[in-house]
């Protein structure tokens, strides 16, 4: 039996999991203070192989009556668990219909405007003549509630969709659900003349008082005086102009340089929400928003200067993606291009959006799009129209399914924990931080919300961060049935920054089994160290090709370094920065990678090669020249994940985020013969 498949719930937690993080704390306390080394081993556990017993079934005989059970019953007294609540998974998952309105326009409106107005009059009263509320029903709190919000993407900020937040706050949810869902319904959904024509309108007292503190993007290198003059930008536009800023200038990751922006400016709350719907959105809708400007423009976005351009993105964004007011959107975009290039070039931007506010997306959509099937749902989906092709191409015989995939790459994903096997159990992590047992994985955990980072058995290093996807792969390796006994030499040939290598090492601890982990990028292999520093994980900075290691493992991962394209959803930008080319360069490395891999395995062992990507020429078809070039015997990966429906014809496995909620991972199981 594999460590993975071992009975792993304890019959009662009581104890298990507080006792261990109180061990690992004091063992840290005692490593500061120059305390006993040999108490250190004793408390620690066993890592390394070096251990006793205990460290084959931890969870099991680490029982304490002060433990877990009743700390946990204290900590979350009157708190709803997720785990007593039923969960619509089929919506959340398959995430766009449901969780958005077609049109794909997101419940902002309401957080930007209690960002622009903090309990303001003004803007609220402002607020219920559009949606026709009460004034002053709630809608603060529900901003509030969507503000404390976080997504996986968004690391420590950002902002669940709008249905999300409906789903637990109540009285959003009907709003959401029943006009935003309606792509014909609703006095958000048709935006006349009226709305945008014109001058924008002359904000609130409580929105220029909430606004005077802001200070412009860009005020200190560009026009700092007039910036300051004007006073009229919100600080949450200011940090998702500067994330677009970022991105198109220093191909920067939007989603490593947003949470040092609000950090730096001390953004937080609905602004941060704000400002992550905001900047993430732009990003991803990329190339709808530019055909749009283009429109608008009368010029290609080539020609459009580009600090210019991501004023018109982040505005363009607002009307067609999200329900702020139009006469919002474009006044604090006039703002920004204001404070940034001065009046001549905000009338431009001025007239560019109204422009594109005369027009919803959908009427975009069916102006703009090209006329082939695939082409128009690229193109209404903002993406690429060569991925959504050869995401249908691998879709193969259900390319039906296209619209729900895209749909679902277009959705924030559901923060996924990963429980250390050995340190807690999937059933004791989701008490703790109130999220809900995975449905595929033994070891996962959805989070509806919050920073992960700040989850204690997060800090303590008993979980992370891990999509169920790639926890699946890395089960699958050990799940495999190897010819003859497994010896415990395993390897991760690809494995920074070091997510599967954890996961394979705390597996491998239990038996006191050894992990080798490659990986030839030295900062990636500091992550991989620090993400294993406590398990029998062995880090080689090496080129995987050709890494000089003993040949004999038992089990390898080639994880491979791959175009990404199914985890798009996860990095905004991705899908505007991967060309067909990087497919072209990235095949041959895959290939002579999982060659490397098959030198170092012994016959009867197993090789996993996977991708978190579905590109054909990424998957099959590298395995399929193996198998021709080697004689691998290829494994029904579905054997190895039970209960882990639709997932292809075999023999390889394909997730899907439409219908696993996780990362299109890829995975084939080959073995090579004795
Ligand atoms: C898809 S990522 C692996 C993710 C990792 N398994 C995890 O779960 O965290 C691919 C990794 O392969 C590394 N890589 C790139 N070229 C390589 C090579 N020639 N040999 C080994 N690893 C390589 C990349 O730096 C990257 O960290």
């Amino acid at each position: 039996m594999s460590p993975a498949d071992r009975p792993r719930k304890s019959d009662d937690i009581d104890g298990g999991w507080a006792k261990r993080a109180a061990r690992k704390q004091e063992t840290r306390r005692d490593a500061a203070s120059g305390k006993s080394a040999d108490r250190d081993s004793a408390s620690a556990g066993n890592r390394g192989g070096q251990g006793n017993s205990e460290s084959r079934q931890p969870y099991r005989s680490d029982r304490d009556t002060t433990g877990y059970r009743g700390r946990a019953d204290r900590r979350f007294e009157g708190k709803p668990r997720r785990t007593e609540k039923p969960v619509d998974r089929t919506s959340r998952e398959s995430g766009y219909g449901a969780g958005r309105s077609e049109s794909g326009r997101t419940g902002y409106g309401r957080a930007d405007r209690s960002a622009q107005a903090p309990g303001g009059k003004g803007a609220r009263a402002w607020d219920d003549k559009r949606t026709g509320r009460p004034e002053g029903r709630g809608y603060k709190s529900d901003a509030e509630d969507f503000g404390r919000r976080r997504s996986s993407e968004g690391d420590s900020f950002g902002g669940r969709r709008s249905s999300d937040a409906g789903r637990s706050s109540g009285g959003y949810r009907s709003d959401a659900s029943g006009r935003g869902a309606d792509p014909g319904s609703g006095s958000h959904r048709r935006r006349g003349a009226d709305d945008v024509g014109g001058r924008p309108e002359r904000p609130s007292s409580a929105q220029r008082s909430a606004r005077s503190a802001a200070k412009p993007v860009g005020a200190e290198k560009t026009s700092g005086k007039r910036a300051r003059r004007t006073g009229s930008v919100d600080p949450a536009r200011e940090v998702a102009l500067e994330v677009l800023r970022a991105v198109r200038e220093r191909d920067a990751y939007a989603n490593l340089v947003l949470p040092g922006l609000l950090r730096d400016r001390r953004v937080s709350g609905r602004d941060a929400a704000l400002a992550t719907e905001l900047a993430y959105g732009a990003c991803r809708t990329q190339g709808l928003l530019d055909a749009v400007i283009a429109h608008g423009a009368g010029r290609s976005v080539e020609e459009i200067d580009g600090p210019l351009l991501d004023v018109l993105r982040l505005g363009v964004y607002q009307l067609l993606r999200t329900r702020i007011g139009a006469h919002a959107a474009v006044d604090t975009s006039v703002a920004l291009a204001r404070a940034e290039f001065g009046a001549g070039k905000s009338g431009f931007v001025n007239a560019v959006l109204r422009r594109a506010g005369e027009k919803t997306a959908e009427e975009w959509v069916e102006e703009l799009a090209p006329e082939d099937p695939v082409g128009r749902l690229a193109f209404e989906y903002a993406h690429p129209t060569w991925i959504a092709q050869a995401f249908a191409d691998a879709l193969g015989a259900r390319a039906g399914e296209l619209r729900d995939l895209l749909a679902a790459d277009d959705d924030r994903p559901v923060v996924h924990l990963v429980a250390r096997p050995g340190e807690i159990t999937a059933e004791e992590l989701a008490l703790v931080t109130g999220g809900e047992e995975g449905r595929w994985s033994p070891y996962a955990v959805y989070l509806e919300g919050g920073d992960p980072g700040k989850l204690e058995p997060v800090r303590e290093g008993m979980a992370a961060v891990q999509d169920e996807g790639s926890q699946l792969v890395a089960l699958s390796l050990t799940r495999a049935p190897l010819e003859g006994p497994d010896g415990g030499r395993w390897l991760d040939l690809c494995a920074g920054p070091g997510g599967k290598a954890a996961l394979l090492g705390a597996l491998a601890a239990i038996d006191r089994f050894q992990v080798d982990a490659v990986e030839p990028a030295e900062h990636r292999a500091e992550l991989v160290r620090k993400a294993t520093h406590d398990l029998p994980v062995r880090v080689h900075v090496v080129d995987g090709r050709d890494s000089g290691l003993e040949p004999g493992y038992d089990r390898i991962l080639v994880d491979a370094p791959c175009t990404g394209l199914g985890a798009l959803r996860r990095r905004p930008e991705a899908r505007w920065r991967r060309s067909p080319a990087d497919v072209r360069d990235l095949v041959v490395l895959q290939r002579e990678l999982l060659t490397a891999a098959w030198d170092l395995l012994r016959p009867g062992g197993v090789v996993v090669y996977s991708t978190c990507s579905p590109h054909l020429a990424e998957t099959v078809s590298i395995v399929a020249d193996h198998v021709r070039r080697t004689g691998a015997v290829e494994l029904d990966t579905r054997d190895l994940l039970p209960g882990v429906t639709d997932v292809g014809d075999g023999p390889a496995a394909q997730l899907w985020p439409h219908r696993h909620g996780t990362d299109a991972m890829f995975m084939a199981a080959l073995r090579k013969p004795s």
